[in-house]
């Protein structure tokens, strides 16, 4: 798990933990190993702790809920070994360096990074903070500032960034491995003292207040109804008293939220988003057996909000999309509406105005079907009318060649039904977006009874590159999505009978965590 290679004097510890590094309990103790062994051997000069393909992207997120994260030696112990280390140590950064890696990275004397590794603390999002010395050495590095900006927002950033703010002491285009091969070498037996972290002031310590404060209220305004973000605040602001006080205020703060119900939610949700884009079918089929085909175009039918917000997800996943319409005007106003959202992401500097014009680019309209004779996928987004949609799919069936899939975009009608007015009802799937259908991430794929794998496997791998959480579902009324929402639309509206006002029934629910309540949801639908 954790090969150790000598170099000409360089001990080099290279994390082997597939899929991405993560720091598991026979890592840590190989790492720990390697460390000792570097250590005693007098040939050794230097040490470089490197990853595999990638660097570490933290800690086993599998072991806060076995418990064995709080093993010996722990994420923390190698973070004080490596800083302590009478050895110079380089952190050789290539891919992610998140969570508990990053925390090694900035306990190493010296780091080199590829110019495209990513760096962050995404902690908060699944409820914890970085508790292995993160909160305190990281102020120490970077200031007060960007430690209360980086560190309760989990936000990634890359190789130049990290730069500008004194993580990385050099950027390298090449192998980041060799060039801190090369650099330990040139710096093996210069004093470390100023090289630990933990020795350092904090910057910005003059304006703690202020920065608390506003670092409090972006928390509570970005990341409602998590308490992450705060504990991990109080944790930083920790990082103003001695190194040792403030591992102790960050225990504190962690002790917290390890005993949360929220962590244990939040960790659910992080492997439950893993697990839903993959699938199998009774008959055994699943990614393993059966391959997607990848769509090189489609065309969506209906210009209104569903219509144009799923034409919005493809463009930006780079699939030229035709948008139809039976009717110029209907069609004009959609892409109006399109052009509209773009120019509103230019403005908010989302996009640039060539990226926008790059992905506008690959827009095509179309009034009738005639022209979808050379389509990969057609998805269907007219409004919630079965005898609409059957005309629709029978004149498709007609019209495009006999390998296009047709989709529909429905919350709750009968897929099978739909697919019986065509020949071809192995190539029709329900796609259930959620509005803004540009920007919700839940995707739920609807197998019909005669619906092929291939298919399911098509829309699997779309959901994906379009930057969903494709789910397959079966066909059912109102799907799995609906049939929750259901539930909650029903409470929602007896808090109505009872005398509340549907915007303060939005509040509580948005205090709660959620984007919107859930009579503005029914306002955009
Ligand atoms: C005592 C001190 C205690 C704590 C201090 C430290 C705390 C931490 O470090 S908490 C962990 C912080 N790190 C993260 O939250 C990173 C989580 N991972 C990711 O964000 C992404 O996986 C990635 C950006 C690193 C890579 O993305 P991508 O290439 O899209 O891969 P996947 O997300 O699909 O992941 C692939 C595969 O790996 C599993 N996985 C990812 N990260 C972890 C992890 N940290 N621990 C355990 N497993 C992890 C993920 O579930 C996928 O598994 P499957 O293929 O089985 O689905």
């Amino acid at each position: 798990m954790v090969d150790y290679i000598t170099r000409d004097g360089v001990a080099l510890l290279q994390v082997n933990n597939p899929p991405v590094n993560a720091l598991s309990h026979n890592v840590r103790a190989e790492i720990k190993n390697g460390l000792d062994e570097a250590g005693q051997d007098k040939q050794i000069k230097a040490i470089v702790i490197s990853g595999k393909r990638s660097f570490i992207a933290g800690a086993d997120i599998t072991e806060f809920k076995s418990g064995s994260y709080s093993e010996w030696p722990t994420i923390i112990d190698l973070c004080d070994l490596i800083e302590s280390s009478g050895k110079p140590v380089v952190a050789a950064i290539k891919g992610f360096a998140l969570g508990g890696g990053h925390e090694i990275a900035i306990s190493c004397h010296y780091r080199i990074a590829h110019e495209k590794s990513k760096f962050g603390f995404p902690e908060v999002d699944i409820g914890i903070l970085p508790a292995a010395g993160g909160t305190q050495r990281f102020p120490r590095l970077v200031g007060l500032e960007a430690a209360l900006d980086l560190i309760p927002s989990g936000r990634h950033i890359g190789a130049a960034q990290a730069f500008k703010l004194g993580i990385v002491d050099k950027v390298v285009r090449g192998d980041a491995v060799e060039e801190a091969v090369k650099f330990a070498k040139s710096i093996a037996g210069e004093p470390l003292v100023d090289r630990r972290t933990s020795q350092r002031p904090v910057m910005g310590a003059e304006n703690a207040v202020s920065l608390r404060d506003a670092a409090v209220k972006l928390a509570m305004k970005k990341k409602k109804g998590m308490i992450a973000p705060i504990h991990c605040i109080k944790a930083v602001m920790g990082s103003l008293l001695p190194f040792e006080q403030g591992m102790e205020i960050e225990a504190s703060e962690g002790f917290m939220l390890f005993t949360s119900g929220q962590m244990g939610a939040l960790q659910y949700a992080f492997f439950a988003q893993r697990a839903a884009p993959k699938w199998s079918l009774p008959c055994g089929a699943s990614f393993k057996t059966v391959k997607g085909r990848p769509i090189r175009n489609a065309a969506v039918i209906g210009a209104g909000t569903m219509g144009t917000g799923i034409a919005m997800a493809m463009l930006n996943a780079g699939i030229p999309v035709t948008l139809v319409e039976q009717d110029r005007k209907f069609l004009d106003k959609g892409v109006s509406l399109l052009k509209l959202l773009y120019a509103g992401s230019v403005s908010l500097r989302k996009i640039t105005q060539d990226q926008c014009d790059a992905i506008l680019s690959k827009l095509n309209t179309a009034v009738g079907y005639k022209s979808l004779t050379n389509v990969d996928l057609v998805i269907e987004a007219v409004y919630e009318n079965m005898a609409l949609k059957k005309q629709i799919f029978a004149e498709l069936d007609r019209i495009c060649p006999p390998e296009t899939f047709l989709w529909t975009n429905t919350s709750a009608l009968d897929i099978d039904e739909i697919a019986s007015a065509t020949r071809r009802p192995d190539k029709v799937l329900g796609t259930h977006f959620f509005v803004p259908a540009y920007h919700m991430k839940l995707l739920e794929n609807v197998r019909g009874k005669l619906t092929s794998a291939e298919t399911v496997a098509s829309a699997q791998m779309f959901g994906t590159r379009i930057g969903k959480i494709p789910v397959v579902v079966g066909n059912c009324h109102g799907f799995v999505g609906n049939r929750m929402l259901h539930k909650y639309a029903h409470e929602s509206d007896f808090l109505i009978e009872e005398g509340c006002w549907p915007e303060d029934v939005d509040m509580v629910a948005e205090n709660f965590g959620l984007p919107l309540g859930p009579f503005k949801v029914r306002d955009l639908s």
